[in-house]
């Protein structure tokens, strides 16, 4: 049986359908001839993690319990009576994983799975890649950090899979790179890439208020932790930076032309998550529903869209036909359109579900499997 060692970040609403989905998918495993050993789960302030990684693992009574604390809302140093493992806490969590990933990296392989939506990562994410871990990504803060640190995360190719970083479980990432690698050259890509903003302007678009909106899209687990990272356009920007990098184009954030939804005075600087949730998210509903409006009496309708060409990206909202391509999506679904020697007259169309625990960890997951073959 090969056995898989994994490391996950982040045990928020798709850490823990991760959780889940390994549990769950056992049997289905174990026909392949394949194990995931959860040998550590991390939060923000603490890891839960096996005694002795090499011959021990979170059981799936003990991964039950982690959900079930995080769920309720409680941090996993609560978690410090769970049999044969340690909880380790903040300012050693760095340094513990760095340990087990030069103890696994080249011995049996390590898979760190970044289900975080945290930069903070990268400090164990990049000595990783040289310790010979493997690295699987929902999170996308670190494909678009620096461009030292992506060069470093996609060093070695068949080490790294970030398919839910881009549409969620939608195979946007996978269809790309067999474009690129066949020698295809693509000159445009163009489309919705937020489930939180498709979901939220189809909604508005039925006459409900946007704040009642987007506080549904955080329910339904669509948005980032911080709505105001999709609100502001900079959750699509990442998305486009991480395609475009795909494609060869050395751009940082700095280089990506955004539009937000909300007013400087909102930003996370001046306004908490919870005041703007309650407090600012109502000034902005006015606005919205006459935008929408005044699209609709053109026979339009808004749709915040994601453009790369010509070494440029740039994203923002749109006034497009209703019966257009992007103007017929709905809910949370994403549509992207590739455009290469190919796909020239007709794009190469990618639509489904793009926001979601369910689908971006069922994406997370698929990629651990994609990289069995470096395990023994
Ligand atoms: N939801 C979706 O539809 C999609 C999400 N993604 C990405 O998946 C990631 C997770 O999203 P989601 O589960 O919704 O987010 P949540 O906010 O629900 O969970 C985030 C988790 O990360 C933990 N965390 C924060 N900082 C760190 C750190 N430094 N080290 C380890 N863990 C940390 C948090 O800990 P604590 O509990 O202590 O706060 C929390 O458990 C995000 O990057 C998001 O962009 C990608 C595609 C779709
Ligand atoms: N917040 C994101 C989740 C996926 O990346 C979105 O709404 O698309």
């Amino acid at each position: 049986m090969k056995k898989i060692p994994l490391l996950l970040m982040g045990c928020g609403g798709v850490g823990r359908k991760l959780i889940h989905h390994i549990v769950s998918c056992r049997p289905l495993h174990s026909k392949q001839g394949v194990r995931l050993r959860v040998v550590g789960v991390c939060d923000s302030k603490s890891m839960v993690v096996a005694s002795d990684v090499f011959t021990e693992e979170l059981d799936d009574e003990c991964l039950a319990k982690i959900c079930k604390a995080k769920s309720n809302g409680s941090s996993l140093l609560s978690l410090s009576s769970l049999g044969a493992c340690q909880v380790v806490s903040s300012q050693e969590i760095a340094r513990k994983a760095i340990d087990i990933a030069a103890l696994l990296g080249k011995s049996t392989g390590f898979a760190l799975v970044d289900c975080s939506a945290s930069d903070e990562t990268i400090a164990v994410l990049s000595p990783g890649v040289d310790m010979g871990c493997c690295v699987v990504l929902a999170n996308k803060k670190p494909l678009t950090s620096s461009i030292e640190v992506y060069d470093k995360l996609v060093s070695q190719p068949r080490r790294i899979r970030h398919e839910s970083t881009v549409g969620a479980g939608l195979p946007v990432i996978a269809s790309l790179s067999r474009i690129i690698s066949s020698g295809d050259p693509v000159y445009r890509i163009i489309g919705c890439l937020s489930g939180t903003l498709g979901y939220v302007m189809s909604e508005v678009e039925k006459g409900k208020p946007f704040s009642q909106v987007v506080n549904g899209a955080k329910s339904l687990g669509y948005t980032e932790p911080d709505p105001r990272d999709d609100l502001s356009g900079m959750d699509v920007a990442r998305k486009g930076l991480i395609l475009a990098r795909l494609l060869g184009y050395r751009l940082d954030m700095v280089d990506i032309k955004v539009e937000s939804l909300y007013p400087p005075e909102m930003q996370p600087d001046v306004m908490s998550v919870e005041d703007f949730l309650v407090n600012g998210l109502p000034l902005l509903d006015k606005d919205i529903e006459d935008r929408i409006t005044k699209a609709s009496s053109n026979g339009n309708v808004l749709r915040y869209v994601c453009l790369i060409e010509n070494s440029r990206c740039e994203v923002g909202i749109q006034e497009l036909p209703k019966d257009s391509p992007l103007g017929r999506l709905r809910g949370s679904d994403n549509l992207l359109e590739i455009y290469s020697r190919c796909y020239k007259e007709k794009a190469l169309v990618i639509q489904g579900a793009g926001a979601g625990n369910d689908t971006t960890a069922a994406g997370v997951l698929a990629d651990i499997l994609d990289i069995q073959d470096l395990f023994s």
